[in-house]
């Protein structure tokens, strides 16, 4: 069932990182292409309202010139002054005097000419004439604006006449009181001019164009260019087409690396059933000092593996492995059945001597780990309290389980030990809500002592706060006189650490506390020490 789930499971991730990173890159070129074929929506749209802006500049110049001048409507001078702005503006096609919607006097030469019917005024009084009835030489239409009698006439596609780099462009300019295109070019919806609103500029795309609007700083108008969005698509292939290879390559790596990954994973569990299968296992004591003594007073079992390789497998890999399969358990059973082993007959005759064993967050879902504690001591002749069991933060997750646990443990004489305090997400309710003996102050906790890092003040606080609980403390991984020193003189009653030992056979640690308890030497060293014993090769 498990490995049906595994394999699930790894197919699953596999699958997720081939797809993920092309998914990943195609939205990236959807994104970069969007940005891309904005930008050159936006760039026509200030061009029109460029064209636009100067459009009107010019016109209410000439109008204004002409009023300013005082001079008699259609008079010679004004007449003059007509054709000076004329021929002066780039713009302008014409300047004149208006009377009852008629041109009756111009900078063009002629009899008076109709302006044809207002289309619209504007708040400012501009009146607008889109369809003025005058045909020029090339046949381009004309537009009046007319502002206190005098009117600008203007080539209607003027403003819009600028140069595209993509074809089907749609330009317009809009009189933005009125949400209808004042001029155009190509296919505008009606709906997209209610969206602009009081924003200075929008983008959006209503799935057949994208378009963009940009409003005047100088008059009431806007200016409108769309694109089809066959170009954002066409654009977003041509990107695809650059950045999916990778994408994929990605994602044919990543997935490689999944299933790599999990036939590693799949293979070691495999490897650790040959090595409970063939006995590959084996402990290494780790002796615990007493602080006030320096005598030897237990070891911590450590486990092990030598694979069929003859390669040491570090803890730090199989552990978390047979924990992630389900043969922790196993491996529990086995670290106790081999400390029966190495160390039975001589915890029956050490009362006082400790055998601490490490549990997994999984031997604590069941009481079953008492009876394989109960067995060990009636085989062995072993007293309980020979024996401390080491359950780390994440063992006491199921508070409830872990609660009964330790009370069945308790019940027998057995003492538990909370390991590697303070590196996980315990806190001080987790000690103060669970009936535990000691307390193990991580290894990085001691490594700060003496180093003025600020992590170091936390020793102190964990001591401070385990004297309050009224909990004995074992310090790990001590490995100079300095911190042996410190934790003595904070009261801390027992330590681990290569100061000490390294992990070695039982034998070693057997020998250390016989010879202390003969007074033959103490295992706290002089600074002459030879150094610890070798680990045990099994
Ligand atoms: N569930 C089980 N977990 C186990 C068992 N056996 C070991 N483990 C866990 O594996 C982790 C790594 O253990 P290991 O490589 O054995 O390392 C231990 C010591 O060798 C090391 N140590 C001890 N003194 C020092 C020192 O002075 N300096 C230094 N750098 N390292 C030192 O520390 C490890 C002991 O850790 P702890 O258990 O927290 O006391 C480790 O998490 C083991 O718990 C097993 O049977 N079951």
């Amino acid at each position: 069932m498990r490995r049906h789930l595994t394999f699930g499971l790894t197919l699953m991730l596999a699958v997720a990182a081939l797809v993920l990173p092309p998914w990943l890159v195609w939205r990236e070129a959807q994104r970069q292409a969007f940005d891309a074929e904005s930008a050159l929506t936006l760039g026509y749209a200030h061009d029109v309202l460029h064209r636009t802006d100067e459009t009107g500049r010019q016109a209410l110049a000439g109008i204004q010139a002409l009023l300013k001048s005082g001079l008699p409507p259609c008079s010679d001078g004004a007449r003059e002054l007509m054709r000076e702005i004329d021929l002066t503006s780039t713009y302008l096609q014409a300047i004149g005097y208006v009377r009852n919607g008629m041109l009756v006097c111009s900078s063009m030469t002629g009899a008076p000419v109709p302006l044809g019917p207002r289309s619209f005024r504007t708040g400012n009084g501009v009146d607008f004439y889109l369809d003025v009835p005058i045909r020029t030489t090339f046949g381009h239409p004309l537009l009046a604006l007319e502002l206190d009698s005098y009117a600008a006439l203007i080539h209607r596609d003027l403003p819009l006449d600028i140069w595209t780099s993509v074809p089907d462009v749609s330009l317009a300019i809009m009189h933005v009181e009125r949400d209808t295109a004042t001029i155009q070019h190509g296919y505008i919806a009606p709906a997209w001019l209610g969206r602009l609103g009081k924003q200075p500029s929008l983008t959006f795309s209503d799935g057949r164009y994208l378009v963009t609007m940009v409003r005047s700083q100088h008059f009431l108008t806007a200016a409108i260019a769309a694109t089809p969005i066959a170009h954002l698509a066409a654009r977003t292939r041509e990107i695809a087409a650059r950045l999916v290879p990778a994408g994929l390559f990605a994602g044919l790596a990543a997935a490689a690396a999944v299933l790599l990954l999990a036939r590693q994973q799949l293979s070691l569990v495999s490897s650790l059933r040959v090595g409970l299968r063939r006995n590959q296992f084996f402990i290494a004591y780790q002796p615990m000092i007493d602080l006030r003594s320096g005598h030897c007073v237990g070891v911590e079992a450590l486990l092990r593996w030598r694979d069929g390789a003859g390669e040491l497998v570090p803890p730090e890999i199989f552990i978390p492995v047979a924990e992630s399969s389900g043969l922790i358990g196993k491996l529990t059973e086995r670290v106790i059945d081999l400390v029966c082993e190495d160390a039975g007959l001589f915890l029956a005759s050490h009362p006082g001597f400790h055998v601490a064993i490490n549990l997994s967050p999984a031997d604590l879902r069941s009481t079953a780990i008492v009876g394989m504690l109960d067995r060990m001591i009636a085989r062995s002749g072993a007293l309980p309290s020979n024996v401390i069991v080491e359950i780390t933060e994440r063992g006491f997750v199921d508070k409830e389980k872990a609660r009964e646990v330790i009370a069945a443990l308790h019940a027998r004489g057995i003492e538990v030990a909370i390991d590697d305090f303070g590196t996980g997400y315990s806190s001080l309710s987790y000690l103060e809500s669970l009936d535990l003996d000691f307390l193990k102050i991580d290894r990085s906790f001691i490594e700060s002592i003496g180093t003025g890092a600020p992590i170091s003040q936390v020793v102190s606080h964990i001591i401070g706060m385990a004297h309050n609980l009224e909990l004995r403390m074992i310090a790990e991984g001590v490995e100079n006189h300095e911190q042996a020193a410190f934790l003595r003189v904070r009261g801390v009653g027992y330590a681990q650490g290569w100061l000490f030992s390294h992990p070695a056979s039982f034998e070693h640690a057997a020998n250390l506390h016989r010879a202390a308890l003969e007074s033959r030497a103490r295992c706290l060293p002089q600074p002459t020490h030879a150094g610890p014993g070798p680990e045990p090769q099994d």
